[in-house]
């Protein structure tokens, strides 16, 4: 039995204007009791709190550990280490991906996940095939309204995908009607092998017809290609392991909101989302991303599809609607937000970014000399 710790000195209590009272008191815990000590009397749970950005470090959580190169540093070297989400810079994943015999997964590190029923801080791994545990999701919905951070999860997910797949292994096609994820479009992932760009801004009825018409005769094709293949959760691995190279197929949606007032687009992407979604198992993944949440603008059709929510920065009705009546509010902190899986339980998380960097300029400069 272990003996409750005695604190005989409490320290000074000093809270800094961007802390929160309740990092103030974790921090006040913190130092009363350190971890070391916590340990050595036989307490290993003892997480941190979710890293939170704040006006003099707003990037403190990123995907990968940035680069010893002092030429790409960012501009104002904090004091504090980053704290990445994968041990290794962006750099070392590369040579790994060309050592490694690479298998198909879409497991996407995304940020920090806050368990408080079993005392942890864990890695959140968005799954998007659904093959770890109930936790696993199938295709994501990232809700949030303006500013709230859904473009800079799409960039984190695209970074770590591109950077771990060959293009002859991942395939993305994006409706962006905002041009969010530019520092992306020359990557070779986002050409079909004909040439044709797969990329849109769905703007017009034209354009989008053209390019959903691409996508699903690939679709199609794949279907042809095996007519007799019985696919199950790992059939794209077995393929991969016999030496044929069938590319995983990443659609995404980004403000999926911004069609639901054009009737005919809406249709024809309600129709490419459900055979996007029927056809998982055979390598083709959805993420969509939207500023709306009620039935306006995503039918329950959809929304019940979408294994995996995250709802950022949400106001209590769309909580209600995105999540029901469990969802609880979380800080305004960028990038803060509520996740909800298959198995129903809702848990806060906090995002990665994709590049350090002061300001979100600098941070994009970043992310554009990392993928260039
Ligand atoms: N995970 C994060 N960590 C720290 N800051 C973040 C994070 N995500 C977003 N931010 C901050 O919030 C700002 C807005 O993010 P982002 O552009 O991704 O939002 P958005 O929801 O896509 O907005 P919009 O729909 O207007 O494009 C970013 O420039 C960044 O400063």
């Amino acid at each position: 039995m272990l003996s409750t710790p005695t604190v005989n000195k409490t320290p000074q209590l000093r809270l800094s204007r961007s802390q929160t009272l309740f990092e103030a008191a974790i921090e006040r815990i913190s130092a009363a009791y350190p971890k070391d000590l916590a340990r050595k009397e036989g307490i290993h749970s003892w997480p941190d709190p979710l890293p939170s950005p704040t006006f003099q470090r707003p990037d403190p959580l990123l995907l990968f550990t940035p680069a010893e190169d002092g030429s790409r540093r960012p501009e104002a070297e904090p004091s504090q280490p980053y704290q990445a989400i994968i041990p290794m810079t962006r750099n070392e994943m590369l040579e790994h991906r060309n050592r490694e015999r690479i298998k198909p997964s879409m497991q996407i590190p995304l940020g920090l996940v806050d368990k408080p029923e079993e005392q942890q801080v864990d890695t959140f791994l968005v799954d998007l095939h659904g093959t770890t545990d109930a936790r696993s999701g199938g295709p994501l919905l990232i809700a949030g309204p303006q500013h709230s951070g859904k473009a800079t999860a799409l960039q984190t997910m695209l970074l770590w995908l591109t950077t771990c797949f060959l293009p002859e292994r991942l395939r993305c096609a994006v409706i962006d009607p905002l041009g969010e994820l530019d520092q992306f479009r020359a990557l070779p992932h986002f050409r079909h092998p004909s040439g044709e760009t797969l990329w849109t801004d769905g703007n017009s009825d034209e354009d989008l017809t053209r390019f959903i018409r691409t996508i699903s005769a690939d679709i199609q094709q794949r279907h042809d290609k095996f007519p007799n293949q019985r696919w199950e959760r790992h059939t794209l691995a077995q393929l991969w392991s016999q030496g044929l190279t069938m590319p995983q197929f990443l659609l995404i949606i980004s403000n999926y909101q911004s069609f639901a007032e054009r009737v005919s687009a809406s249709t024809a992407l309600q129709k490419l989302i459900q055979t996007v979604v029927e056809t998982r198992l055979q390598g083709h993944y959805l993420i969509l991303t939207s500023t709306e949440t009620s039935a306006r603008y995503i039918t329950p059709e959809v929304m019940g599809a979408c294994g995996t929510k995250i709802g950022l920065a949400l106001h209590e009705r769309q909580r209600h609607e995105l999540f029901g009546h469990a969802a609880f509010s979380t800080e305004a902190i960028p990038g803060r937000g509520l996740l909800m899986t298959t198995d129903r339980k809702i848990h806060q998380v906090q995002l990665a970014l994709s590049a350090p960097g002061h300001t979100e300029s600098s941070r994009d400069q970043y992310l554009r000399q990392e993928i260039a």
